[in-house]
């Protein structure tokens, strides 16, 4: 069994995906895909703001509220663009073990 798709993202990668031919009137994923790309990175975006300004006021029950509505917006992203989870993990684990710090550093030279 692949172990991944017992991640809550996969699941919901999963069950966003499964949304694209399904009717707007129905689904809010199929909705927000069918106003486009543009409309899907607003929305990205404007979560983003709203998880930067719940972060800043101390809000911590806010903030995780927010960060649901950003990873939801972001997975819609990625289905629009044609990105599978296993893209992004797959970069997450090429990074491992290289400090920030380091990867900054090797940029400047
Ligand atoms: N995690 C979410 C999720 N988070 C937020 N939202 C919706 O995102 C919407 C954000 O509302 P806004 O008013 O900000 O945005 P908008 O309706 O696009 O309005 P405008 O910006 O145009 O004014 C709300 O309707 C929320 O319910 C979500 N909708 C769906 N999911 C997941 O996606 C699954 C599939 O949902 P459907 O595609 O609706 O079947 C669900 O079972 C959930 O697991």
């Amino acid at each position: 069994m692949d172990k991944n798709k017992d991640h809550v993202l996969q699941r919901l990668f999963d069950t966003v995906i499964s949304r694209k031919d399904a009717s707007p009137e129905l689904s809010h994923s199929a909705r927000l895909m069918s106003r486009g790309r543009h409309k899907i990175a607003q929305k990205f975006g404007e979560e983003a703001v709203e998880c930067v300004i719940e972060a800043i006021d101390g809000n911590k029950e806010a903030l995780i509220s927010e960060s649901a509505d950003v990873l939801y917006h972001l997975i819609v992203m990625w289905v629009d663009a044609g990105i599978e989870p296993e893209n992004i993990w797959a970069e997450l684990a090429r990074r491992e073990g290289t400090s920030g710090i380091e990867e900054k550093a090797s940029r400047s030279q």
